[in-house]
């Protein structure tokens, strides 16, 4: 058996090749040719995965190590008894500290905003429980949630005019409620001009020309993840947003390497096979991350422990500088997504035991541990 894998799913060779043979290829450019005989293809984001691309091969088994579909016809799976899986939730706590980096960044007293959520599944979801747990205002925008699961649902509306909105929805052209474009002239004019909005869901669920004409009328602080037409952007953008990351919310170490485990185990289901390599195994050779301060003086906010752990205006400035400077933008998004450096989540790090009590449950409440 064989199976075509993107080059860029972290220790494929570890968990698909107690499978079968593998390929593995750039995942932008897997073509039909390249799966003339593999059973199975294991994808990210960016491999469109369609009729073009399977018509005529014996591929039974599409995974994707991502939250998002959309870059899968599903419907072409169903047509072809094509057996498939995602990964749903693996790297949605990436996106969430994501989230809270973007806020400690922009020095945006979030502590004390409303904040509204728009898609509150996995990861809109599990935003909207540690915003809670530290007694932060929410309002949650999800037409396919009812009341009972959410006690803080009401209309768009009034979520865009919340001081932080944040956009955790899939991308769909089709159903009932089509995020495609969710947010247009219309909906952007609602947000005051001292709101942060964030969209690290998908591109397209905000016009991104809409946004560029309303940030050349007025200083919305905006933090973009994700981009129409990645990875060739509009340039234009970039300018006027206050963050700007290469669609990388999702990509702490954790969480990509859950995404692997995740299709790994679902392969092994569809051919029947007891699962053999664990996350555990391959992770263990990594180190703890250490929380550094000169001396013994610990801060006493949330916001430098954030930093410490992820700082987001990193990711912000080598993007800038990758899309300025190169002759080839499109590339140089690709390459830093390629190359991005292990980050670790919250979870990783132990807090020094001087840290005051209040303080400390506030970093419990984001995913920090207490050292027993
Ligand atoms: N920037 C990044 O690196 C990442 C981006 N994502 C994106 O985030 C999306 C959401 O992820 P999850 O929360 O895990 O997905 P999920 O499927 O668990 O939740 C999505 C939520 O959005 C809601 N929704 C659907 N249409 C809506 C609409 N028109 N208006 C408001 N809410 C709507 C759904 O009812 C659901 O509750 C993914 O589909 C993916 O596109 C996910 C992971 C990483
Ligand atoms: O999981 C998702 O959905 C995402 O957006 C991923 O983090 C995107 O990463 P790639 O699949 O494009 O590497």
């Amino acid at each position: 058996m064989k199976i075509t894998i993107d080059e860029n799913i972290p220790y494929a060779q570890e968990f698909f090749g107690s499978l079968a043979d593998i390929q593995l290829l750039p995942g932008r450019e897997i073509t039909n040719a390249d799966l003339q005989d593999s059973q199975a293809l294991i994808v990210r984001s960016v491999t469109r995965v369609d009729q073009r691309l399977l018509a005529n091969t014996p591929v039974n088994f599409v995974g994707t190590c991502t939250i998002g579909t959309d870059h899968l016809d599903l419907s072409y799976f169903q047509e072809h008894d094509i057996n498939w899986s995602s990964a749903p939730g693996c790297n949605a706590n990436s996106v969430v500290e994501y989230v809270i980096s973007a806020l400690s960044a922009l020095n945006a007293p979030w502590i004390t905003s409303t904040v509204g959520i728009i898609g509150c599944g996995n990861v809109g979801g599990a935003l909207y429980r540690k915003l809670k747990q530290l007694g932060i205002k929410c309002r949650v925008y999800d037409p396919f949630l009812s009341d009972g699961q959410c006690a803080d649902l009401t209309d768009l509306e009034i979520v865009l005019q919340s001081n932080v909105i944040c956009l955790h929805t899939p991308l769909t052209t089709t159903g009932p409620h089509p995020t495609f474009h969710l947010l247009g002239d219309n909906e952007l004019e609602l947000i005051a001009d001292d709101a942060v909005l964030i969209n690290a869901g998908r591109g397209a669920v905000i016009d991104n020309q809409a946004l560029y004409r309303q940030l050349t009328q007025r200083n919305l602080k905006v933090v973009l993840d994700v981009w129409e037409g990645e990875p060739n952007i509009m340039l234009k953008l970039l300018d006027h947003v206050s963050i700007a990351t290469p669609h990388i919310a999702g990509y702490s170490y954790d969480g990509k390497v859950a995404g692997t485990e995740m299709i790994y185990s679902a392969l092994c289901k569809h051919l029947s096979r007891l699962p053999t390599v664990k996350v555990g195994d391959v992770l263990r050779e990594l180190e703890s991350p250490a929380l550094h301060w000169s001396g013994n003086r610990f801060p006493s906010d949330i916001y430098a422990y954030v930093r410490q752990s992820y700082d987001i205006l990193n990711d912000d400035k080598i993007f800038r500088a990758s899309q300025m400077n190169s002759i080839s933008p499109g590339k140089a998004f690709d390459e830093l997504r390629k190359n991005y450096p292990i980050r670790r989540e919250f979870a990783n790090y132990y807090l020094p035991t001087q840290v005051s009590d209040r303080l400390k449950n506030s970093l419990i409440a984001i995913g920090f541990r207490e050292l027993h």
